[in-house]
């Protein structure tokens, strides 16, 4: 028999960091029920779907999404109502076709993208799969690498650093739940070395530390103690991978790294910087070195770099088909980070993750700053491939529940499970 959507109803819940974000319920005509939760980024790319918040200053400090709750349970649910949930395609076209603006501004990507989360799940529990096999089919046996963000900066954490994110990266792991231990272990040997160095071990957004260090360069040679203290390889094991989220620091032309006194930086400059980084650090991914509009600068830095290491391209691409289209004919990078309410659909987030593997790049599924305890990006990185997945430190819960999600996926694959790049 097929399924038919009945209802869709919304929640407004709190995200890891006390703000207001959406949890979307589809009800099927067959009892089935499947629920998804939507996250929140603070660097922002400015090109990125529109999160629609409510604006009212009274509540949640104008944060609320009750507008958004509304346009899912009023508008978007009675238009889906009788849908096939298995026709995910067809159904987020009716989404994007119901909100009618380029940037989903309407009716919001928090409202849209947990409609087609959720759609999803009810017809992977439909069809009496999981949801990443539903998603990825028979193939979908490769669990993804993860880069473990262990030292948070930028706009996540009041540090010393300007870089957003010093990531561990377990390459050399053999299998997922062996890299996830390479990088938990690594986690704890750092909060040591932190502590011994009397720096403080409270964590940032993203569950990595957040200590006062005094260069960005410090980060790198903390991660490279820690790596050798928890027993492993630096760039064998375990490599480093960066987010310096540079947009978050540019400003007049200029790149300012003023947390770390290093003073203003232009595009060639940054460049300079990464490929000495590159030559004294294990380094073998960075994510947006440079700012959202510097497309030069991404071009400098993929012409000097982009055989060496991986040039990953997150507000500069923000998971859509047009920006990364233009990417990869000005090669203005050779790795894609994938952000599913950047775009704000599954279908177009596919179509994102399939031009890039079509161009031959690698392909990071990530979380975003403000989570939620809904593993669905774990399933779709499965679902998806594999490639890399990037959620955050070895703590807090809302980014566990992603790593503890892939080792459930990869016991359950058992010996057909695949892992590595
Ligand atoms: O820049 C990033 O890659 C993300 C996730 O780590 O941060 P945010 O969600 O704040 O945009
Ligand atoms: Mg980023």
């Amino acid at each position: 028999m097929t399924p038919r959507i009945q209802a869709i109803d919304a929640l407004e819940i709190l995200d890891s960091r006390g703000n207001p974000t959406l949890r979307v319920n589809v009800h099927l005509d067959n009892g089935i029920t499947g629920t998804s939760s939507v996250p929140s980024g603070a660097s922002t790319g400015e090109n990125e779907a529109v999160e629609l918040r409510d604006g009212d200053a009274a509540r949640y400090g104008g944060k609320g999404v009750l507008k958004a709750l509304a346009n899912v349970n009023d508008t978007i649910a009675p238009a889906l109502a009788g849908c096939d949930p298995r026709q995910q395609a067809q159904i987020d076209q009716a989404m994007i076709d119901l909100d009618g603006t380029e940037n989903k501004a309407r009716l919001g990507a928090n409202a849209i993208l947990g409609v087609s989360q959720a759609v999803a799940r009810a017809a992977a529990q439909s069809c009496g799969l999981p949801l990443y096999a539903y998603l990825g089919g028979v193939g979908a046996v490769h669990l993804p690498v993860p880069m473990m963000n262990v030292l948070n900066g930028g706009k996540h954490a009041d540090s010393g650093m300007d870089f957003q994110e010093f990531m561990i990266f377990p390459i050399g792991a053999p299998s997922f739940a062996e890299a996830l231990r390479y990088g938990a272990e690594t986690f704890h040997a750092l909060k040591t070395i932190l502590a011994a160095k009397g720096y403080a071990t409270g964590v940032g957004d993203e569950g990595g530390f957040a200590p006062q260090v005094k260069s960005n360069d410090e980060a790198c040679e903390l991660i490279v103690e820690a790596i050798v203290a928890a027993g492993y390889r630096p760039g064998e094991d375990i490599a480093i991978a960066l987010d310096p989220a540079a947009s978050s620091f540019y400003e007049e032309g200029q790149y300012r790294l003023s947390r770390s006194g290093q003073g203003d930086k232009n595009a060639e400059e940054m460049t300079e910087i990464f490929k000495a980084w590159v030559n004294k650090y294990p380094i073998v991914s960075i994510e947006d070195g440079h700012a959202e509009n510097d497309w030069e600068g991404f071009k400098g830095m993929t012409a000097a770099l982009g055989d060496k290491i991986q040039i990953v391209g997150d507000d500069l691409l923000v998971t859509n088909t047009k920006f990364i289209a233009r990417a990869i004919g000005e090669h203005a990078c050779n790795a894609v980070l994938i952000k599913l309410n950047q775009i704000g659909t599954v279908t177009e987030t596919i179509a994102a993750i399939q031009l890039c593997r079509n161009a031959g790049w690698g392909i990071v599924i990530s979380h975003r700053s403000g989570e939620t305890e809904d593993s669905f990006m774990a399933d779709f990185a499965v679902a998806m491939g594999g490639g890399q997945i990037k959620t955050g430190s070895a703590c807090r819960s809302e980014r566990i529940a992603k790593y503890n999600r892939l080792l459930e996926i990869e016991r359950e694959l058992g010996a057909a499970a695949r892992f590595g790049r």
